[in-house]
């Protein structure tokens, strides 16, 4: 077995650097480091806690254009992208710094005792397995919650952007976090379950596939370990027949092929009903046509390569097994490397590939339903419960749907989108726990009932 990682640039196909493997003594100095620091960063003053998010924040916009580049650099993703995801991780400390005091303050609870109140205490190491995909965000809306509420955390992320993972360890140590506080390791899957079920850690946090999520959510399971999951999505974009297409084409567009369509609360199934489906196809295929695809290192390329060849390869197989069922190529479904078109795919039907299964990149399904009612039992018929979006001008009727959506975000108008001031977290094969705002913030304590008689 391979003892190194190599990143390649998947858009110019070239090694960008190698890594080691961490070895077992240097993963041991990991766990013990952590457990050391957590001792006193427990009871660390939340202001001073707080303080240091402002120091990250600053430290982000310091090297925002370097980062930026790594990213870019290491999993394709378009640079004006890369740098809204660096601001996005800004906003996420900015949040928390204001309002962590505030959510970690005990909550009284009025009862016959003297004082009844729940205390917010950290509960030690987490881990964090994560994904390639937004290699800063979603490790930063991981770490900053669970950090700042005193528990020290641990990274092990995905391999193409190990770049990326050492980057982020480097910036909480600039800030001023003690050494220890987060962590990376460099680690195969045996090593990252050893982790796991090491003493020092009490939790997981994994952003990943359905696949992954099980397999770790089974061992933090056995070692009764308490694990959040944001897993896969298949996300239904309902369209009805008075909704403003003028207006929220190009929000639908976005929805789906930004980040090169790797996003798990990406639109995947366009479900829009008859009456409007023709003039639905025009305009979002025009739309489509209209983006910019090429190299992710121009300022205004809007799709690039894939992250890596094997993602767009297995992308197209489950294209191609959808048309072998009779979906209809509107546009794409073609690749070289990693890169593969923009592809728009009509005449679905729900035992294709592309209706029931997650696809990870720039494929939009438009799917025609008879009525209102059929879009919202379209919508519904996925494993997944990640989110589900709808555009209508009739804000009553879309009020009334929102008791059909089974997912664990509904946006109206909008295209579903994380926000440090939302939950965020799905349902079903979507996997469970939230993320972010006090929600999220809340995951990784011990709320310990304290009652003075
Ligand atoms: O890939 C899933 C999450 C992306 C996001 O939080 O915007």
């Amino acid at each position: 077995m391979s003892t190194t990682i190599t990143t390649v640039n998947p858009y110019t196909g070239k090694d960008i650097k190698t890594y080691n493997l961490h070895t077992k003594e240097e993963i041991d100095t990991v766990l013990k480091t952590g457990e050391k620091t957590f001792k006193t960063w427990k009871k660390t003053a939340i202001k001073e806690r707080t303080s240091l998010l402002k120091k990250l924040a600053k430290q982000l916009e310091k090297k925002r254009e370097d980062l930026s580049a790594l990213m870019t650099a290491e999993m394709g993703k378009p640079i004006a992208q890369s740098r809204a995801e660096i601001d996005k991780c800004i906003w996420l400390c900015d949040f928390y710094a204001k309002n962590a005091d505030n959510f970690l303050s005990d909550a009284i609870i009025d009862t016959e005792a003297q004082e009844s109140f729940i205390s917010y205490d950290p509960i030690g190491g987490v881990l964090a397995v994560m994904p390639w995909n937004y290699p800063f965000w979603q490790v930063f809306r991981f770490a900053v919650p669970t950090i700042t509420a005193g528990n020290v955390g641990v990274l092990k992320h995905a391999a193409n952007v190990t770049g990326c993972a050492l980057a982020i360890q480097d910036i909480f140590e600039a800030a001023g976090y003690p050494k220890g506080c987060f962590q990376t390791i460099i680690a195969d899957h045996k090593a990252t379950e050893n982790v796991l079920e090491s003493n020092f850690i009490q939790a997981v946090s994994v952003t990943g596939s359905e696949k992954a999520g099980k397999s770790i959510a089974s061992i933090a399971g056995k070692n009764l370990k308490k694990s959040v999951l944001e897993l896969g999505g298949n996300n239904a974009c309902i369209v009805w027949d008075n909704a403003d297409l003028e207006t929220y084409i190009p929000t639908m567009v976005k929805a789906r092929f930004q980040n090169t369509g790797q996003s798990c609360i990406a639109a995947k199934r366009f479900i829009v009903e008859e009456n409007i489906y023709d003039e639905f196809l025009e305009k979002f295929k025009k739309e489509v046509e209209s983006l910019k695809i090429g190299n992710p290192e121009e300022e205004d390329t809007f799709m690039a390569s894939m992250a890596r060849t094997d993602l767009a390869e297995e992308l197209k197989k489950q294209v191609d097994e959808s048309v072998q069922k009779g979906a209809k190529i509107l546009m794409g479904n073609t690749l070289t490397n990693a890169n593969y078109a923009p592809t728009i795919l009509t005449n679905i039907t729900e035992d294709m590939p592309v209706f029931s299964q997650e696809t990870f990149g720039p494929v939009a399904t438009i799917i025609k339903a008879k009525n209102k009612k059929h879009s919202l039992e379209l919508a519904a018929n996925s494993r997944f419960g990640l989110g589900a979006m709808l555009f209508t001008e009739d804000i009553d009727a879309a009020r009334e749907a929102i008791d059909h959506i089974e997912d664990g975000a509904f946006f109206v108008n909008e295209m579903v989108k994380s926000d440090p001031r939302l939950p965020f977290g799905g349902t079903k094969a979507s996997g469970y726990g939230r993320e972010l705002s006090k929600e999220g913030m809340l995951e990784f304590v011990n709320k310990k009932t304290v009652y003075i008689k």
